[in-house]
């Protein structure tokens, strides 16, 4: 649907928006359209309100004093209604600031209550608005409003609001609202490139309005072919969108407040980059019945199979978005589309941060086996060790070195993390998130008296896996307060790779498994011979050292735990990883 807005409502709809950001509102309210509207001060609605003997800073002042607004549905919504006020009572299409202000009104009935006592009565401001100027659109600029017939001294004359979006606007014709950059002149000369400039055909008088800020109007004195306005349209949508989904999956799937600034920060950015398409173009270039695509569906598209494949979706739908923007964008403005490739830049940021971390915790959401391997212990077949495990279905490897030298560790780490990652199973280090640092690591496992949670968050960031071994169920909870990733719940049997005092066993099993949502690793001691009583305990995920770092065929005792502890569901993983980890032979 075409839209024709006077250069008033135009600039009014881009000014409700930054009346929303200004406000710290994620969505525009209805009250932001009127403050919109106020901010016009030689318009329509200054005039009205000053003829029903309305204050528009003392209405301002009321205005953002009241409980937030509903939102505008849609801007196409608000912009029908205020069109479809002008032609019952206009005979007029074309959208004037008043009009505007009757449509926020009708959008909704409590909120039309509630800025009633204002002074905003409907019935009232209908019944006190204007006919619009029978002027054609051409002569607008120099046909006079008919002020004689209505405007009663000492008010100014009405603006000339009667024309559409203007080639040429004067720039005294009206102001621009504080919240949006003021409005100044820019010689067409350095106007986008849209058509691609002729001299010839450029008037010396034609002007470009734009703000003067960081956001000048992209389009210039000539307005787009729709075609490439419904590209830029629908692609701006589509980033809008995802990055909007992105935002949530940071800020609701993953509680990570760096990761959800990230996003907000580029949302924000490009909100302000897309303002400079003014919105009353894009929808006059929006026509979604018409729209050969709705009514396509793509196999795939309604289904999505865990939180972390939405990320992923929307990931790329905002790539795809942005490539679109700036390729079309190209033959707007060769600057604008550049930022477009900027933005997109940015989200490969995003994807490595989001996707890679996403790729730890669903392999670790996965896990039910975890091998604790000292190479050293194993000779020159650890090699041999390691091959074996991996095939028999280890889905954690961690390094765990006592006495080695520091120099030898990191290179076993390195060569273990190199292998564990082509295999796609976790590499953690026991014991030293410096290592862990320096091996690339996907983590470190901690004991009580080794390095603080913090410490080790610290030093390998919020994407590395930090586990954490616990003894009492006082240990466990402090373990999910302080940000464990996962926690080794132990030792159950006596273990012949490290002696204890005390044994918490099954019963330490049953109520840490009880309290804990993140993965939890029973350990110590434990063979296919007991494992059974450790999932009878309510433990679905192990982890074991001697029982393979000792056995003569590793593969097979691998591959016998998976069979027992696949035959246990896993609370509430669901993965997208079709490749999986390391393939684990049937049970
Ligand atoms: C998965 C897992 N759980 C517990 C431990 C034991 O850690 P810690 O208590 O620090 O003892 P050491 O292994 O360092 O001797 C672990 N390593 N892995
Ligand atoms: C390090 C450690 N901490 C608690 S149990 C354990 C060792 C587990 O190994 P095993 O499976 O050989 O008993
Ligand atoms: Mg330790």
């Amino acid at each position: 649907m075409e839209y024709l807005l006077s250069p008033g409502a135009e600039r009014a709809m881009t000014a409700a928006q930054s009346w929303a950001a200004r406000l710290g509102s994620e969505i525009v309210q209805l009250t932001h359209f009127i403050l919109a509207l106020l901010d016009e001060e030689e318009g329509r609605v200054a005039q009205l309100l000053h003829r029903l003997g309305l204050s528009p800073d003392r209405l301002r002042e009321q205005l953002l004093a009241l409980p937030p607004a509903p939102p505008v549905p849609s801007p196409e919504t608000l912009l029908a209604l205020a069109r479809d006020w002008s032609l019952s009572c206009r005979q007029d299409p074309q959208v004037l600031t008043d009009a505007l202000l009757l449509a926020v009104l009708q959008m909704d009935p409590q909120y039309a209550a509630a800025v009633a006592p204002l002074g905003l009565d409907l019935p009232r401001l209908q019944a006190a608005v204007l006919p619009a100027s029978p002027a054609p659109e051409s002569a607008a600029e120099s046909t006079p409003y008919p002020l004689s017939q209505a405007w009663p001294s000492p008010l100014p004359p009405p603006p000339s609001e009667t024309s559409p979006r203007a080639t040429t606007t004067s720039p005294t014709a009206e102001s621009a609202p504080p919240p949006a950059p003021q409005l100044t002149l820019e010689p067409i000369q350095n106007a986008p490139s849209y058509p691609p400039p002729d001299a010839s055909s450029v008037s010396s008088t034609s002007v470009l309005i734009s703000p003067a800020s960081a956001a000048p109007a992209v389009f210039d004195a000539v307005a787009p072919p729709l075609p490439l306005l419904r590209v830029l349209d629908t692609n701006c949508n589509r980033a809008r969108e995802a990055l909007r989904v992105l935002e949530d999956f940071c800020r609701f799937v993953r509680n990570d407040p760096s990761s959800t600034e990230e996003v907000k920060t580029l949302r924000h950015d490009f909100a302000r980059w897309e303002q400079r398409l003014p919105l009353s173009l894009r929808l006059s270039a929006r026509d979604t019945p018409a729209d050969v695509g709705t009514t396509l569906t793509a196999a795939g598209e309604y289904q999505r199979a865990s939180l972390e494949h939405v990320c992923q979706i929307n990931l790329k739908r905002l790539q795809e978005a942005l490539r679109s923007l700036e390729e079309y964008g190209k033959l707007l403005d060769p600057s604008w589309a550049k930022h477009a490739e900027q933005f997109r830049y940015r989200t490969y940021h995003l994807e490595g941060r989001l996707l890679h971390s996403s790729r730890r915790q669903q392999l670790l959401a996965q896990a039910r086996l975890y091998w604790l391997f000292t190479p050293s212990a194993a000779g020159e077949r650890w090699e041999w060790r390691l091959e074996q495990a991996l095939s028999g279905g280890v889905q954690v490897v961690q390094l765990r070195e006592k006495h080695l030298a520091d120099r030898a560790c990191l290179q076993l780490a390195q060569a273990l993390r190199r292998r564990c990652h082509q295999a796609r199973v976790l590499f953690l280090v026991n014991d030293r998130p410096d290592l862990a640092l320096w091996s690339e690591a996907d983590g470190v496992h901690l004991g009580q008296d080794d390095l603080p949670i913090a410490q080790a968050r610290h030093l390998l960031g919020r994407e590395a896996l930090i586990g954490v071994s616990t003894h009492t169920i006082e240990q466990v909870h402090q373990a999910w307060q302080q940000g464990a990733d996962y926690i080794g719940i132990g030792p159950v049997f006596p273990s012949q790779t490290k002696a204890f005092d005390h044994f918490p066993g099954l019963e330490f099993v049953r109520q840490a498994t009880a309290v804990s949502v993140r993965p939890a690793f029973a350990l110590g001691g434990i063979t296919p011979e007991n494992l059974l009583h450790v999932l009878a305990a309510g433990a679905r995920r192990i982890a074991v050292s001697a029982c393979l770092s000792q056995a003569s065929d590793p593969a097979s005792i691998a591959a016998q735990l998976r069979a027992l502890l696949d035959s246990y569901a896993l609370p509430g993983v669901n993965s997208v990883d079709s490749s999986g980890p390391a393939p684990v032979p049937a049970p």
